[in-house]
């Protein structure tokens, strides 16, 4: 898939910028705090409808603005999409395909594909399980769009349940409680197996590919396993019975949960566990080793996109060339070559190698505006 055209109009720092895209490799030249790692922000959120910055919607919306909006036009082997999201301050969005409004967002998603690499994925080993979730559950709605309405789903019956424990933990007998939170467990148990299923599927699936790649970028000399540790134990992937073991651990949590009025079994409380060599990955050697495992993930994440979308996702390089060493830098560019669409963010051209310098359209980021070459 080829990104042709993206107009940014009040987002983040850029008042009404278009850009086109005329190579495979589009190099963003700027200082810091410029706008470069916003406009990738932005075909992420084409991509994902989320943001690995975390941020809410009225930060994306320019300051003293009510509405941002976001417009691309994709070239995809089924035809050419204009895809538009807007987004408000109050956090109302909507989005639109073709100039036609789309109700479900979930039919949104899934028209672009990208796969993002900062600087802050080496969170995905350094840090908290949530962020490994959270990278999870986005290469999940990629894959298959319906996860993103799963997710929201069981979310929904999540934060409900909690609600429920905070208020009644307290003032009704355990008799009742058990009770009423039966209701909630099922709902609990039916949205957490679908959501538990998929990100087993999905890991089933990126482990290898990641492992190989880590391999080969390693030289073989260390070995990389990527395992879901899911919270409710799973035997095998069979819906019926990841939910008996669901409900069947939720009631061996009843007294630890109504003790602290939180919801403790689910797949909110899941881990994927990454180890080299047997050694959790957080604790295993050097940053340099650290950041060849987050290349490994990234490059496996374009495999199976590849592979389950059957066209090349776009890559969102940002400033992470110049964190990799040169051997690691290669590996990277000829994993890509011109493969993959791939928009890199830099603040200087000159860790580039001259090959692809020449190869790239080369766009300069300067306080919210794109001076070309
Ligand atoms: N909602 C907003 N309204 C206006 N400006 C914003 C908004 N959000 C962010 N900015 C501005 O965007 C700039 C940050 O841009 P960005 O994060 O893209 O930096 P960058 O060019 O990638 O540089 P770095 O290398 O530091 O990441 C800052 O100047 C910030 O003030």
């Amino acid at each position: 898939m080829y990104l042709k055209t993206l107009n940014l109009r009040q987002f983040r720092n850029y008042q009404n910028q278009n850009v086109e895209f005329n190579a495979a490799k589009t190099i963003l030249v700027g200082n810091n705090a410029q706008g470069k790692s916003n406009l990738l922000e932005a075909v992420e959120l084409l991509a994902t409808l989320r943001s690995h910055r975390m941020t809410r919607d009225r930060d994306l919306v320019q300051e003293g603005e009510a509405i941002a909006q976001i417009n691309a036009t994709l070239e995809r082997q089924t035809g050419v999409s204009d895809l538009t999201l807007t987004l408000r301050r109050n956090g109302r969005r909507s989005v639109a395909l073709n100039g036609e409004s789309i109700r479900r967002q979930m039919d949104f998603l899934g028209v672009l594909n990208a796969v993002q690499f900062s600087s802050l994925d080496l969170e995905l080993v350094r840090g908290g399980p949530e962020g490994r979730r959270n990278w999870l559950d986005t290469l999940l709605i990629q894959l298959e769009p319906v996860y993103a309405h799963i997710l929201q789903q069981y979310n929904h019956v999540l934060r409900q349940r909690n609600a429920f424990l905070k208020r009644h933990v307290e003032t009704l007998d355990a008799t009742s409680l058990h009770s009423e939170l039966a209701v909630w467990d099922a709902q609990l148990a039916t949205t957490g197996t679908r959501v538990i299923r998929r990100r087993d599927r999905a890991i089933q699936r990126l482990a290898p590919i990641a492992s190989a790649w880590h391999a080969s970028i390693s030289g073989s000399t260390e070995v990389l396993q990527i395992k879901y540790v899911p919270n409710i134990p799973l035997e095998d992937n069979h819906p019926e019975e990841v939910q008996q073991a669901f409900l069947a651990k939720i009631q061996q949590r009843a007294i630890a949960e109504m003790h602290q009025g939180t919801t403790l079994v689910g797949p909110h409380r899941d881990e994927i566990e990454l180890t080299i060599n047997q050694t959790p990955a957080r604790q295993y050697g050097s940053q340099g080793q650290q950041r060849t495992l987050v290349l490994a993930l990234k490059l496996a994440e374009l495999q199976l996109i590849e592979e389950v979308v059957k066209e090349p996702p776009l890559l969102l390089l940002d400033d992470v060339l110049a964190e990799l060493d040169l051997s690691r830098q290669n590996q990277l560019l000829d994993a890509i070559q011109d493969r993959f669409q791939t928009l890199i963010t830099t603040t200087h051209l000159g860790s580039f190698d001259s090959q692809w310098l020449k190869s790239s359209q080369i766009l300069f980021v300067k306080a919210g505006e794109i001076i070309p070459n």
